[in-house]
């Protein structure tokens, strides 16, 4: 295992900048600056070491800097994900979290509160839905938007990190598969 976790970390020390931007440029949803910002924090011996220059890069960010990279998420069981439009990484996790397979009520339920927490905090409810099932979804909807806005900076940042470190381990283990398959 630690030996497998050098390895990653070797494939990502390697990598040009333009590779490694072009492979781990959605690790936050449409926003490749994190990857690109993270590039010259090289060497990194280990997958949560890069992701740690990840999360402290977003935690340097301005306010509005961290609601931009909230914005770049779409809405969880939103109207991309009804017109099949995620991107692939969206598509997987919102599938995985049973948000395709929702009833007519459940669909108007979630609709109405993402719409709600978006007039009050003018960002979108980001939450990782891979941890998360649809019933789980509702509940955290229902609860967070009681929040203050600085609360749900905090708490969507929290969970797009969530998102990054999920993201980043699939992306590092189908190279695993590609390098084993030179052997
Ligand atoms: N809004 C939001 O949380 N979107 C996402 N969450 C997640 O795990 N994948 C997404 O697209």
């Amino acid at each position: 295992m630690a030996q497998t976790t050098i390895r990653h970390a070797e494939v990502l020390n390697k990598l040009s900048f333009e590779d490694f931007v072009e492979k781990l440029g959605n690790i936050v949803e449409k926003s490749p600056m994190v990857a690109a910002a993270v590039w010259s924090k090289r060497q990194f011996y280990s997958l949560k070491g890069f992701h740690k220059a990840a999360c402290d890069f977003i935690d340097g960010l301005p306010i509005n800097g961290k609601e931009g990279l909230l914005r770049c998420f779409p809405d969880l069981a939103g109207t991309l994900a009804r017109e099949g439009r995620l991107s692939a990484d969206s598509t997987g996790e919102q599938r995985s979290a049973g948000l395709f397979d929702l009833t007519t009520e459940e669909q108007t339920n979630i609709a109405r509160l993402n719409s709600r927490y978006k007039r009050k905090f003018g960002i979108p409810f980001v939450l990782c839905a891979r941890l998360n099932k649809k019933d789980a979804i509702l509940r955290g909807l229902n609860i967070r938007i009681k929040n203050s806005k600085e609360q749900e900076v905090e708490t969507g940042i929290e969970e797009a990190k969530k998102i990054c470190w999920l993201r980043l381990v699939d992306v590092l283990q189908g190279e695993q598969v590609n390098i084993m398959s030179k052997l």
